[in-house]
């Protein structure tokens, strides 16, 4: 288990965090500059914290009250970074043996040959990064890492500088790779949701230094707590909202003109919350015997993405946004504006205003 209680100053910039991980993907989600590769750096020493502890399956990595710092080299973290940062000068069996220098010879040669199997690159011990495909330098800068058996392994945005066809075939293909030879934890630091939802089994909220939720990914896409983790988790209808009646599954809400229906969870209710509802939850409705959480709205706006049609629409007062299927919405025409809105009681999650 990883044990994380820091603070950190740097000029302006001030990372409060305190967080626990165990085994298995924790992605750390955040826009650019909130602090996710600081975590990191102190966590690997590169960083010293000014006040705090971290701990790693039960060893003090850091303490400031006890004064342990346990240097960087020490600590068995291994980093894979956007890049890969693999040795241009060196060849693949060469790169994967760097970290090896501590271990006796003949069993650095052994275990390089092992990895160099198990990542499947055999053919290619010879050849230079440049002469690799980025998934056989991906997976050549993961065998350099792993055969070092470090306790606690870094993801540095390592898909973002990729284009979107191979990013999905390499994204799968290093996840798979980790999770048969590697069984402590990860930390994935990524500014992506779809990349944080489709890779980890927990999701930490990152902004302006502080962690704002942690929590199985499904809970942190379904409930997130407040507008910040609603916007930086891409929820795009966040509504004012008042509450009207309080029942015992469900609660009536007003946001300008609409009144509509939401399932109750298990959150503090106040004056001054949020609703929001994803634009994939929202659903064009046909089935005029049904009238729960149905609406008439007005089509403002129409956007024609490669698969699906993001359209907005005016409900009541509120500019709403729904994504939906291309094959699922034939009969919008350019000459009708109207259509009939379903709102999934059980989509809409309240929130507090905390910005
Ligand atoms: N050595 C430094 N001195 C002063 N400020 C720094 C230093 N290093 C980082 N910062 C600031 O700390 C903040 C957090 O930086 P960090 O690199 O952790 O962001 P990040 O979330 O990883 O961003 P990105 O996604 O862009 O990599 C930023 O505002 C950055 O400008």
């Amino acid at each position: 288990m990883l044990e994380v209680s820091l603070k950190k100053t740097l000029g302006k910039f001030t990372l409060q965090s305190s967080f626990t991980a165990d085994k298995g993907v924790l992605g750390i989600l955040g826009a650019s500059g909130c602090g996710k590769s600081m975590t990191l750096k102190c966590i690997s020493g590169l960083q010293t914290p000014d006040s705090g502890s971290i701990r790693l399956n039960g060893t003090l990595l850091y303490d400031s009250e006890s004064k342990v710092n346990i240097p960087s080299r020490e600590r068995n973290i291994g980093y894979v970074f956007q890049n890969y940062a693999l040795f241009p000068h060196l060849t693949v069996k060469q790169n994967i043996a760097y970290g090896m220098k501590h271990f006796e010879k003949s069993l650095r040669a052994q275990k390089v040959t092992h990895m160099i199997e198990k990542m499947q690159l055999k053919g290619l011990e010879h050849h230079y990064p440049s002469q690799l495909s980025g998934g056989q330098q991906q997976r050549t800068a993961l065998a350099r890492t792993l055969i070092t058996e470090p306790d606690l392994l870094f993801l540095d945005e390592p898909f973002s500088a990729l284009d979107s066809h191979i990013k999905y075939l390499l994204e799968k293909e290093l996840m798979k790779i980790i999770k048969e030879n590697f069984n402590g934890i990860v930390l994935l630091v990524t500014h992506n949701i779809e990349e944080a939802y489709r890779i980890c089994d927990q999701i930490m909220i990152m902004d302006q230094g502080q962690n704002l939720q942690l929590g199985p990914k499904e809970d942190i896409i379904s409930k997130p707590i407040n507008l910040t983790t609603a916007r930086i988790t891409g929820c795009k209808n966040i509504l004012d909202v008042s509450i009207l009646e309080e029942h015992k599954d469900y609660l009536l809400l007003k946001s300008k003109n609409l009144i509509y229906k939401a399932t109750k969870h298990q959150i503090p209710l106040s004056d001054s919350m949020l609703a929001g509802i994803r634009a994939h939850h929202l659903r064009l409705y046909s089935d005029i015997s049904h009238k729960e959480n149905v609406f008439d709205c007005e089509i403002m706006d129409k956007i024609e993405g490669v698969f699906s049609t993001t359209i907005i629409v005016n409900c009541e007062g509120n500019v709403l946004q729904l994504d939906i299927a291309k094959a699922s919405c034939p009969h919008i025409s350019e000459s009708n504006n109207k259509i009939k809105l379903h709102i999934p009681m059980k989509h809409v999650f309240l929130m507090e205003n905390d910005v």
